[in-house]
């Protein structure tokens, strides 16, 4: 089926095709785990500690494309963020950088020359159209994790077959609707598997599998964002991999074997934990290569963190990513397809907020802002820390005090910024989230009816378009027209 047919809605399933699945004749083979081969010693116990030796970093300071130049203000590619609030609709708003959007595909691009390889951007890190047409006009491809990510990654022109559906829990309908587009698909579990057999009958498409491997590598990040670890629900454990080879195995009209994939988890900023993946990965690969799979793929995943702390720290890039895992690559031949969300585009953003006003109770100092956790959950869901600054000049004489910033929201946990040294700011003076690109306007939500904010981005001309409308209360009742 063409491309464009599958933007709309999933076909039809036949009447009760879920509910018949499970008496399908190949279910209770599929549903047997525990009747498997043994695996080879190699893969029964944890990998050694990897066993390649780390090239030399080549790490740089990573630039940030919000800077604060010699007048006080803050620029983004020149322009000042003060100026863009002038024009901007007068509520907060996500303002990005789309040269900085371009930078970060080229250091990936320049990173993988020499080796095969798919950039699977992750949607789920940020899933503005603009921002996806553009990705997929530079090359990308992309990662998804339901139907409707896959929609609007065709609809954004993303070459299906530089595509990769992950998750969990994916059901019938959005597998059916991946194996007619054409996209790799993981197999995460038992039924995933009996769900992607019955989604390539439904399609009459074979579909191309990746085994979502969990090497129970710590990523050392946030227990949240932890992927990759025995205890995560994401993924295959190793005592399990023969059964999955003896279904892909039985399934030869249904499934092809493409390669194997593990994601480890978000925020990660050691090269070296990667490394160790890899060296896992690929012991896995000669595995299942010696049981006749022709697989092609290595996928390592998204996860590398960025300087969210602006202290100037030296982190991984990159380049000290994939070559870490490039002889790796190399020596099996494989194409690698890697799945970086944050670290293309975390940093192009900043989230711009006004002051409220300022306010003090007993021994706390707060800046209450425009903006709140409903579009930017990130410090109220893990901690997480996005640096704060003010986006234009205070007077000299005003005084530095510890602040919380907080939103409007009816939570104590509607905070941006905790302990935050700034300059008492006045009423209306602007403040901005830096590195507000991923995981921010993607997660943000309705609640006490903060609709979402609009965003905008900075040309290479230094123009400023908007490239999503801010939702409004109308489009809250319009969900219960006609009701
Ligand atoms: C399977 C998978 N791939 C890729 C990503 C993107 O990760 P990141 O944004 O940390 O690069 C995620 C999110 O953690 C993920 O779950
Ligand atoms: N939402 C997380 C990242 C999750 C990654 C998806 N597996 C964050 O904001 O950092």
């Amino acid at each position: 089926m063409a491309a464009s047919n599958l933007l709309s809605q999933p076909p039809a399933l036949p009447h009760g095709r879920h509910l018949k699945l499970s008496s399908n004749p190949f279910a209770t083979a599929l549903i047997s785990p525990f009747k498997c081969k043994p695996l080879p010693a190699s893969l029964r116990a944890r990998p050694p500690r990897a066993i390649l030796s780390t090239p030399e970093p080549q790490t740089q300071k990573l630039e940030h494309c919000f800077t604060k130049s010699g007048d006080g203000f803050l620029y983004c590619e020149g322009v000042k963020v003060e100026q863009v609030m002038e024009v901007a609709e007068k509520r907060p708003f996500y303002l990005y950088s789309k040269p900085q959007i371009k930078r970060n595909v080229e250091a990936y691009k320049e990173a993988l020359e020499g080796l095969n390889s798919i950039i699977g951007y992750a949607i789920k890190a940020n899933n503005n159209l603009k921002i996806l047409e553009l990705l997929q006009s530079l090359g990308c491809g992309a990662v998804l994790v339901s139907g409707n990510e896959l929609r609007l990654a065709l609809q954004a022109g993303f070459d299906p077959t530089r595509c990769v559906f992950n998750g969990n829990g994916k059901n019938l309908e959005d597998l059916v609707l991946a194996a007619q587009a054409g996209v790799f698909v993981n197999i995460d579990s038992e039924f995933d598997l009996e769900n992607i057999v019955a989604a390539a009958r439904i399609s009459g498409n074979k579909v191309n599998v990746l085994l979502r491997i969990n090497p129970d590598v710590d990523p050392q990040v946030h227990p949240y964002v932890a992927t990759g670890n025995k205890n995560s629900k994401f993924g295959i454990r190793n005592e399990k991999l023969q059964w999955f080879l003896d279904a892909v195995k039985a399934h030869p009209n249904e499934l092809k074997l493409v390669g194997a994939h593990c994601h480890l988890g978000s925020t990660i900023t050691k090269v070296d934990i990667f490394r160790d993946a890899a060296v896992f990965m690929v012991n896995y690969i000669d595995e299942i290569r010696s049981q006749g799979f022709e697989i092609d793929y290595l996928n390592i995943g998204g996860g590398l963190g960025i300087d969210y702390y602006h202290t100037g720290a030296v982190l991984p890039t990159p380049r000290d990513l994939i070559d870490t895992v490039r002889e790796l690559v190399l020596s099996r031949n494989l194409n690698l397809i890697i799945e970086p969300g944050r670290s293309l585009i975390a940093n192009t953003c900043c989230f711009v907020n006004r002051v409220t006003g300022v306010k003090t109770n007993g021994t706390k100092n707060f800046v209450v802002i425009d903006g709140s956790m409903a579009e930017l959950i990130r410090p109220s869901l893990y901690g997480a820390y996005q640096h704060i600054e003010l986006v234009s000049p205070t007077p000299p004489n005003a005084e530095v005090s510890t602040f919380d910033i907080v939103g409007p929201v009816c939570e104590s946990a509607d905070f941006l910024g905790k302990d935050r040294e700034l300059p008492t700011p006045t009423k209306g003076a602007g403040l901005v989230v830096h590195d507000a690109g991923a995981y921010c306007m993607s997660m943000a939500s309705t609640y006490n009816l903060k609709m979402r904010p609009p965003e905008y981005w900075v040309e290479e001309d230094g123009s400023v378009s908007k490239i999503r409308h801010g939702e409004t209360f109308e489009d809250h009742l319009r969900l219960f027209e006609g009701l």
